[in-house]
């Protein structure tokens, strides 16, 4: 067994898994570091469970290289199952043994010293240490994988799809237990297609689509670097009409549209600093609009990105307006999922 001689906990280079010509994992190389909650974020058949088992020697790269607390999955698989607790991915339970029975052969096989009754009760689940596992629900189930993922304290905590099958307080379960986790002092690393659970839970985020990692970083940094748009609304005292002309040609503003405070007019005007329209409103303007907009109202700008704020705020201030009010909305995690995947989120069902 080999020393972990950096920060990461997991670190992947050139990792690749085919089977035939179809390629489920492409050239994928990641880096979790020690204490993080990582979340590993793609559609359905990303690779992420691909991704997972081979970090666990469930299935063989066909390239590339792993490294998991240190160690090479395939050289030290048992060392490896050790320290490493893993929530798999379509789990399925022993019908006739019960949760206790569950927890205890995890137990003695990681020759821990954990209490089973305690660990059931952590997840929820007290009230069925003794009933057959063939009795839980899809969500028990879940929270009894859960609870054994949990014995022996892992270093590392793998959760692949944790969130299927739960209600929203088997959801809360699942976060709590991966805060508690991480605060115990262990890396977190888990799979979801469930986008909301992963902004919630995660300091970094990689986004996988059709086996390639195509973007990862902090939810502000995806925010930053995904082609959408921020929104950012300013009340403002004085002439629209002339803060639309000073705006409009502002760098990195995509359109603006102005709305005035009297008669709620308002008047869309795509910005010339390029890239897409996002559909400024027009609705309502008219030749009595530039006398209306003399009072004041709100301007609603879409910016590239969230850093333009402070341009648009400049621009304003060289007009005579006065700004009473500045709102922004940043970019959902769903728009930067569906930016970099090109596809529909996919996690409205367990948010
Ligand atoms: N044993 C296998 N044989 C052939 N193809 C496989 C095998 N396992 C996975 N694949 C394929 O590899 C791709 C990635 O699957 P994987 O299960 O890793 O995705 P996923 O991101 O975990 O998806 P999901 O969210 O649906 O679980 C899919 O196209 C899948 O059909």
């Amino acid at each position: 067994m080999s020393s972990n001689d950096d920060a990461s906990v997991i670190r992947t280079d050139g990792l690749t898994k085919r089977y035939g010509s179809d390629a489920a994992v492409e050239n994928l190389s990641f880096t979790v570091d020690t204490g993080e909650i990582y979340g590993f974020l793609g559609p359905n058949g990303a690779g992420k469970s691909t991704t997972i088992n081979m970090l666990m020697d469930y299935a063989r790269p066909t390239e590339g290289e792993i490294s998991i607390l240190g160690m090479d999955p395939r050289e030290d698989v048992v060392d490896v199952h050790q320290r490493v607790g893993i929530l798999p991915d379509g789990f399925s339970v022993y019908e006739n043994r019960t949760g206790r029975d569950h927890l205890r052969l995890v137990i003695d096989t990681k020759a821990a010293d954990d209490d089973p009754e305690a660990l059931l009760e952590r997840v929820g689940l007290a009230d069925a240490v003794d009933d057959d596992a063939g009795s839980y629900s899809r969500g028990m189930r879940q929270r009894l994988a859960l609870a054994m993922a949990l014995v022996g304290e892992p270093e590392l905590l793998i959760l692949d799809e944790p969130f299927s099958g739960l209600d929203p307080h088997g959801v809360r379960t699942i976060r709590d237990v991966a805060h508690a986790e991480n605060d115990r002092g262990a890396t977190v690393f888990f799979s979801s297609h469930v986008l909301g659970q992963v902004e919630l839970v995660c300091d970094r985020i990689g986004i996988l689509h059709e086996g390639r990692l195509v973007a990862e970083g902090t939810l502000e940094e995806l925010r930053a670097s995904a082609p959408v748009t921020t929104e950012f609304e300013l009340a403002v005292d004085g002439n629209l009409e002339q803060a639309r002309r000073a705006v409009r040609n502002v760098e990195g503003v995509v359109d603006i549209s102005v709305s005035s405070a009297s008669d709620g007019t308002t008047v869309g005007d795509g910005a010339t600093g390029g890239g897409p329209e996002t559909g400024a409103a027009a609705g309502g303007a008219g030749a009595g609009a530039e006398a209306d907009t003399m009072a004041g109202g709100t301007i609603v700008t879409h910016l590239e990105s969230i850093d333009r704020r402070e341009a648009v705020v400049e621009a304003l201030e060289r007009t005579d307006m006065t700004i009473r009010r500045t709102t922004v909305e940043e970019p959902s995690i769903e728009s930067i999922f569906v930016a970099h995947t090109g596809g529909s989120p996919a996690g409205g069902e367990h948010r």
